[in-house]
């Protein structure tokens, strides 16, 4: 439920046969805000489900989680942006805080700490693989983040403003890595995370998980952004 403080927003959801999870995350997203599902090449009906659920569907033929998440950005329009996966392993109601934190100028990018609430929510190699990330994460960055999750929230010309070129597995780490390159400040919570509905394309198979890994490993392989964008919360006020 979103109330008169919390400004409107545009959510991304990257999408590849979600049929089955769609109906419940889209139920989620907060009142007056736009669900802006990204069809990353789905053959299960999704894109369908996602408009009778009153989302705005764009298509990315292109197949990878940055493409599919870079493509949703591009076409939202709020002031604010957020992230959820469409597996309905995480809950975008959650998203009203995060957003509210950075409308207040509390943080420049929100991110949420996946907490597994059953067994199963979280493979143990992609848990392990995440904490390793979180320890390169912190030397490249000095940031003390504990998750590389994909539920998260910004400003949306700021995060443009980034330049994202990863169109694969590293985009949420390389997000991280550039907003903290340019002195964003950045927040993470706790939030419950579930069994995903459906099958996994990334942690859930060993190939997915070694793409994962090459992918991130490019992205901290990058030489740190020259230029200077000025932290969005000084430029914005
Ligand atoms: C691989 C892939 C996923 N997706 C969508 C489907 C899901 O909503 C979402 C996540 O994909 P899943 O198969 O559920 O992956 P997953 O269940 O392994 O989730 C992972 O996703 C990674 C990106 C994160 O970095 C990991 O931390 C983890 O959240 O992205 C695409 O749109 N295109 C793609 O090519």
């Amino acid at each position: 439920m979103t109330d008169s403080t919390t400004p409107r927003a545009d959510v991304v959801l990257p999408c590849l046969d979600e049929a089955a999870a769609l109906p419940w995350v889209l139920a989620r997203i907060p009142d007056g805000w736009r669900a802006v599902v990204v069809d990353n090449g789905s053959t299960d009906g999704s894109a369908t489900i996602a408009r009778a659920h009153g989302a705005t569907v764009v298509y990315e033929p292109r197949r990878g989680f940055g493409a599919a998440c870079h493509t949703g950005l591009l076409a939202t329009d709020a002031d604010f942006v957020c992230f959820c996966d469409c597996d309905a392993s995480l809950d975008p109601g959650l998203l009203s805080g995060f957003v509210r934190r950075v409308h207040e100028g509390g943080a420049d990018l929100v991110l949420g700490r996946r907490r597994p609430q059953e067994r199963g929510a979280w493979p143990p190699h992609a848990r392990v693989g995440n904490a390793v990330l979180a320890r390169m994460v912190r030397r490249r960055t000095g940031l003390a983040l504990h998750d590389l999750g994909p539920l998260r929230a910004a400003r949306r010309a700021p995060l443009l403003a980034l330049g994202l070129t990863d169109r694969r597995s590293g985009y949420p780490l390389q997000m991280v890595v550039r907003a903290a390159d340019e002195g964003w400040r950045i927040e993470e919570y706790e939030v419950p995370y579930r069994p995903r509905t459906g099958k996994s394309k990334v942690t859930g198979t060993w190939r997915g998980t070694w793409r994962t890994v090459r992918d991130m490993r490019a992205v901290l392989r990058e030489p740190p952004a020259t230029h200077d964008l000025a932290a969005p919360t000084r430029a914005a006020r």
